[in-house]
């Protein structure tokens, strides 16, 4: 089959032969005529043997083509020097053309006309003769070199390499078709070879032109092969430079395929929004407290929220960022109240909150006085302490008044985990800030007042020491970089006021107690107790119960009965409950119209509480002997504790149960060989100590009781029992003994002389050296008890025996040589201590009782 080329792509029906070498070489030789309508090109030159689609718009060239058509079909061709010039005279046109011959000729709907013209021969114009309407001219046929006198070796060379060379551009371009490969490896003409690939390439016309101005066939087809590695190259190059891109454009593309299908199934899911809506609300948010916040962290919060808005809503991811921007969002950081540093308005409102305490508030008073004039909260941390309900929180909240601060309270009781006061880092499920962090989110002010209550309650375990946690918060040297594991970014603590509270001083860690000025607050006396309820408790609990002023009354007796019979604390939390009840009741009677108004008098308490709870049964209990009355200190006030002793026959051991600590258990020992060592003095029958068991026990039996401050009692007990003598029922004891009879101070004097008063003794027998405490207690808390001071055990003794005996001991504890015989060898002289097992470790929460102090 003829090899064929396309004129028309995709038209099978539009397609001419190439020309044989004898068809080129007839064509080369026919005859031309010596006048020809010359045909201007714009873009392009027509070579000899090529065929050529051009389209014709110009109405001379339509003209033109027309009447060539209807004639002999031949025209001669040349091109414009410049492709602009809309009617281009002779001298806008090259000198040299090619007479061609009007193949085809097809009418386009728009009106304009297609053409398909051949290339012929070259020819030269030698005169134009009519310019109008076209333009004519005397052309001379130029002769084409003889091929069989061109070097053959030399030529066949140039033609595989214009081969090689133009099928590589037809592979290397991806918008030839190819079977122009094809078509040109079967071209057999080197001359139409070398036409037809000029006429192909991407060279401007004065290039083609020059092409086909060159007349040896050989430099001509020198040209084009030059031109030809040139397009190659630069093909070459293209294709490298698309590679790249095409992979940079595949990845971009396949990311921006997947975002739109994600964005496809979110928008169906209806979720696109939410996290651009959450994060844009952010912003909002972020750009309103620009003003206020560190420069870090509007860093740390634009991260995040670039973040967000990247994040698929229902990834477990999204949570965690939003809660973390909305965090930092949240909390103050420069914003701050303005303090009413007024110190005489203070004052007016630590008394409007709280009765007496006058020690407290002046020391209140002075540290506020120093805030003023500091300006800075480099001071000490202020540490309350005492019993429970004796108003220590409350102080806190009036302190925070008196500034015009918010407040807030941290419970830190039983706090084990660093984590609580440190925060938990972002990478745990569920993390939050620590509870500082979140105070200060919950008060919205960087300078509240904060009440870190029962420090001396924090424990330490394997989750870290939260004790070690809070000394770099309280700490004024550091707490203006605060770093919470959760936010991850500091945080300044120095203008928070901190204010700690314990029950107990000595289980409060020594580097944190260090940190603080501690103020010490006793319990009440009745008749404070008294005035504290008929001011505030009264009050508060009637308006909070609905109670009108003018609805409610209660008697002076009766709220000294609530005090006495029906609560038993240092503080007055449980007294404050009772009054409510009272009140309670009232309103009942009012909500049903029973009456208008209720007085409540001492008759009427056990009507609406009960009967009462607590008696003063001292007397009942010390009524035989080897019962004596002590006192104990507890973290949760002063206590009395009663000191059993009983004797039974058997070989001298000790026996001693109560949940006894060791210090306790040592006490007894010691009072036991001071009695016996003293057993003469005393008149106390050998025997007593050979042939009788004795058992000391202390109530409650189930409250872990440990010190040494019992050893005065123990040994007024064990005294009591030998000697038959009765311990006074109004008396009660406290001081640590020696072997030697020493008594020894001991600590919490004020709250168990309060404690005694509580419990209607009116004589207390204490060491001489704590009289220093008692001279600090005001005189209305010791009013109408008898203190009596002791340095020794005798004089203890003195004071807390009766004189009289209930019976003879000789009697009772000498025993016949008889029943010695049968009773056996005593216990080796020394004392065979059986105890109730090894003392457990004191559960945490329980009360302890008479500490050491
Ligand atoms: N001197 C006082 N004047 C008026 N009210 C008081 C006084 N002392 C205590 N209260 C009241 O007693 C109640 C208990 O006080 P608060 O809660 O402050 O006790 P606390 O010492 O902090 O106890 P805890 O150690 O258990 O935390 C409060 O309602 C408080 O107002």
């Amino acid at each position: 089959m003829r090899p064929t080329l396309h004129l028309v792509q995709d038209d099978p029906e539009q397609t001419i032969p190439l020309l044989t070498p004898d068809e080129e070489r007839e064509m080369h030789t026919s005859s031309i005529p010596e006048t020809l309508p010359i045909l201007t090109l714009r873009n392009t030159v027509l070579y000899p043997g090529v065929v050529l689609p051009i389209t014709v718009g110009r109405d001379a060239s339509l003209q033109l083509v027309k009447d060539a058509y209807a004639g002999d079909r031949l025209v001669g061709v040349v091109a414009q020097k410049r492709a602009e010039v809309e009617t281009p005279g002779p001298d806008d046109l090259y000198r040299v053309g090619a007479a061609a011959t009007i193949l085809k000729l097809i009418k386009m709907p728009d009106g304009s006309v297609s053409i398909v013209i051949q290339g012929k021969r070259r020819i030269e114009v030698e005169e134009y003769e009519q310019l109008d309407p076209y333009l004519t001219a005397r052309v001379r046929a130029v002769d084409e070199d003889d091929p069989e006198e061109v070097d053959p070796v030399e030529l066949d060379a140039r033609v595989r390499s214009i081969k090689e060379l133009a099928v590589q551009i037809v592979n290397l371009s991806p918008n030839l078709p190819s079977e122009a490969a094809y078509a040109i490896q079967n071209i057999e003409s080197p001359s139409f070879l070398v036409h037809f690939i000029a006429s192909n390439l991407q060279i401007d016309v004065e290039k083609k032109q020059d092409l086909l101005e060159t007349r040896p066939l050989l430099d001509r087809s020198q040209l084009v092969l030059d031109y030809l590695e040139q397009e190659v190259r630069v093909l070459e190059i293209s294709e490298e430079i698309r590679s790249k891109v095409k992979t940079d454009v595949d990845q971009q593309q396949r990311e921006f395929f997947l975002r739109q299908q994600l964005k496809a199934i979110q928008d169906e899911l209806g979720e696109t929004e939410g996290s651009s809506r959450d994060a844009d609300e952010l912003r909002d948010k972020l750009d309103e407290k620009r003003g206020e916040l560190p420069e870090e962290v509007i860093e740390a919060l634009e991260k995040e929220l670039t973040k967000l808005a990247r994040t698929n809503p229902a990834s477990p991811e999204y949570g965690v960022v939003r809660n973390y921007a909305e965090t930092i969002l949240d909390l103050p950081w420069g914003h701050t109240s303005e303090d009413k540093l007024d110190i005489a308005r203070a004052e007016d409102v630590l008394n409007e909150d709280h009765y007496g305490l006058d020690d407290v508030k002046k020391r209140i008073l002075e540290y506020l006085a120093v805030l003023k004039l500091k300006g800075d909260m480099k001071a000490p941390i202020l540490l309350f302490y005492g019993p429970p309900g004796v108003g220590k929180t409350s102080l806190g909240k009036s302190i925070a008044r008196a500034l015009g601060r918010e407040f807030h309270r941290i419970s830190l009781g039983g706090v084990r985990d660093e984590a609580e006061i440190r925060g938990h880092r972002r990478t745990y499920i569920g993390a939050l800030p620590g509870r500082i962090i979140q105070g200060l989110k919950r008060t919205g002010t960087s300078n509240p007042v904060f009440m870190l209550d029962e420090v001396d309650k924090l424990g330490t375990d394997f989750r870290g020491d939260p004790a070690s946690a809070l000394l770099e918060v309280l700490d004024p040297e550091q707490n203006d970089s605060f770093n919470d594991h959760y936010l991850e970014l500091d945080y300044d603590l120095s203008k928070v006021l901190f204010i700690a509270t314990a029950n107990y001083l000595e289980t409060i860690p020594p580097p944190l107690r260090d940190r603080m000025e501690t103020i010490e607050i006793n319990g009440y006396t009745p008749s404070e107790k008294l005035a504290i309820a008929k001011r505030y408790l009264v009050p508060r609990q009637s308006e909070r119960n609905g109670l009108k002023e003018d609805q409610f009354s209660i008697t002076d007796d009766a709220l000294l009965l609530l005090v006495e019979g029906y609560t038993r604390e240092s503080g007055v939390r449980q007294l404050e409950r009772t009054i409510g009840s009272v009140v309670r009741s009232v309103a009942k009677t009012v909500a049903l119209d029973e009456a208008d108004r209720g007085d409540i008098t001492a008759d009427d308490v056990p009507d609406i509480l009960g009967g009462r709870k607590y008696f003063n049964d001292v007397a009942e209990r010390t009524e035989v002997p080897g019962v004596a009355t002590g006192l104990a200190w507890t973290p949760v006030g002063g206590d009395i504790l009663f000191i059993e002793a009983s004797v039974s026959r058997g070989t001298g051991k000790m026996t001693l149960t109560g949940k006894l600590g060791d210090v306790m258990r040592e006490s007894a020992q010691a009072a036991q060989s001071w009695v016996r060592a003293n057993a003469d003095d005393l008149g106390i029958p050998a025997d007593a100590f050979r042939y009788w068991d004795l058992h000391v026990h202390v109530p409650a039996g189930a409250i872990p009781k440990d010190g040494p401050s019992a050893g005065v009692a123990m040994t007024a007990a064990l005294t009591s029992i030998y000697t038959r003598r009765r311990v006074r029922h109004d008396v009660a004891m406290t001081g640590e003994i020696t072997l030697r009879g020493l008594v020894l101070p001991v600590g919490g004097i004020k709250e168990k002389v309060l404690a005694a008063r509580r419990a209607g003794i009116s004589c207390v027998v204490l060491p001489e050296k704590n009289k220093t405490d008692v001279d600090e207690i005001k005189d209305e808390a010791v009013e109408g008890l008898d203190v009596t001071y002791v340095k020794r055990i005798p004089e203890a003794l003195d004071l807390l025996l009766e004189n009289e005996a209930v019976e003879d001991p000789a009697e009772l504890f000498t025993i016949s040589d008889r029943e010695k015989q049968l009773a056996g060898p005593p216990s080796n002289g020394s004392p065979v201590v059986v105890s109730d097992g090894d003392p457990e470790p004191t559960p945490p929460g329980e009360p302890v009782m008479n500490r050491a102090r």
